[in-house]
């Protein structure tokens, strides 16, 4: 069995893994196979399984690369690495450590070094094809937009994605006695829109097992999994477990990666809330087809400074009047504590708002909705 690999449109790998001396890799000429983009692979790592040789791996060419256009397969065939592609687009943080700096610059690219040694043994137990097997006992996709804007219609102020988190790397354990569902309940009782579960173990004690335990406690508002993704693996795992919606960080990955992720999101039925923290990030996002979610961070992922002012200052101008032409809905994420937060960056243009600590530190997280809002709002 051959195994195949590619880094580049133009340079097709082939090894031979099960031989005790390996064959030395050959490559092979762009014209003998044009390598196209496997649905849910790593596009520049990709590894195929051939047991019937190239015609095989070329039939996994899916709809996806019909759908990106040659500009980005020149940005492949430029034969970068993803992290010389990203540092390009103004990203700072790095999938893996590099030559000469292999001590992660910050926290966050401390979470994406960790996560991509999680995710690959999570496909080495649950590849793919295992995983799209079990996608039809999820229960069906709900409409994670429709929501904030019903609720936002309705209340009159932001609509509230409630978020389920019990630590995070910046503020440690938030809440001790942490009961998922119990909280997730008491946040739609209260009026939230939608919520927000943490998967990530290592960082902010979350777990698939939480976002199933509350799809299946009956729980009807739609679910974010608020997860590092890395690799469009996560998208059908998310769906899997009963996820409405993603987060995609611009933050951490390149405009191609969005670009095929949010594209994969559609066909899944999951919403893809991606988010930014400054302007050029936003002008990035601004420039993909197909956003309808916008998540401005009032947190610097890198240095976890707060500051409610960059929510302002991205929808000022231009931009804002780009997403309003747009019709992309806008959430104001993090810090926010008091109505005065929230009427501060629903001057600013926000129409869905992210909140998490300051309601899951309060006796009754779904009580304390109404002190965030300086009103009781109801659920549509
Ligand atoms: O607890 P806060 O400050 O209300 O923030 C909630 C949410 O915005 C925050 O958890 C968050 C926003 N983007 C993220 C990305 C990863 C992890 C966490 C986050």
């Amino acid at each position: 069995m051959e195994s195949l690999c590619f880094t580049t449109p133009a340079r097709v790998r082939v090894s031979f893994p099960s031989a005790s001396s390996p064959k030395p890799a050959r490559s092979l000429p762009p014209a003998e196979w044009t390598p196209k983009i496997p649905m849910g692979g790593v596009r520049r790592s990709v590894s195929l399984r051939c047991t019937r040789g190239l015609e095989e791996a070329a039939a996994l060419d899916n709809k996806a690369y019909s759908l990106i256009n040659s500009i980005e397969v020149r940005e492949w065939e430029s034969g970068k690495s993803v992290d010389d592609i990203a540092a390009n687009q103004g990203i700072r943080i790095r999938r893996h450590p590099t030559k000469g700096e292999d001590t992660p610059r910050n926290i966050l690219e401390k979470i994406i070094w960790d996560k991509v040694i999680e995710v690959s043994e999570l496909k080495e137990e649950k590849p793919l094809t295992l995983v799209k097997e079990t996608l039809h006992n999820a229960p069906p996709a709900r409409d994670f937009v429709g929501a904030l804007k019903a609720s936002y219609e309705k209340n009159g102020v932001p609509a509230l994605i409630a978020e389920v988190k019990k630590a995070s790397p910046s503020k440690g354990v938030l809440r001790e006695d942490f009961d998922p569902v119990q909280i997730a309940k008491t946040y739609e009782q209260h009026g939230a829109a939608c919520l927000s579960i943490l998967t990530d173990g290592k960082y902010f004690q979350g777990s698939f097992e939480n976002l199933e335990a509350v799809r299946n406690a009956g729980v009807q508002c739609p679910l974010l999994c608020k997860e590092f993704i890395i690799d469009s693996w996560q998208l059908y795992y998310a769906r899997s477990k009963g996820a409405d919606a993603v987060l995609l960080i611009a933050g951490v990955l390149p405009d191609l990666d969005i670009k095929l992720m949010s594209m994969e999101c559609r066909e899944l039925g999951l919403t893809a809330l991606v988010e930014v923290h400054n302007e050029r990030e936003l002008d990035r996002v601004l420039n993909i087809d197909g956003i309808q979610l916008i998540g401005i961070n009032n947190r610097d992922l890198e240095t976890f400074e707060v500051d409610n002012s960059i929510t302002k200052r991205l929808l000022e101008g231009e931009r804002g009047e780009i997403i309003r032409g747009k019709g992309i809905i806008v959430v104001g994420e993090s810090g926010l504590f008091t109505p005065h937060d929230v009427s501060y960056i629903q001057n600013a243009g926000v129409k869905a708002v992210l909140v998490g600590e300051s309601l899951i530190k309060q006796n009754d997280p779904g009580k304390a909705i109404a002190g965030l809002f300086g009103k009781e709002i109801s659920k549509c």
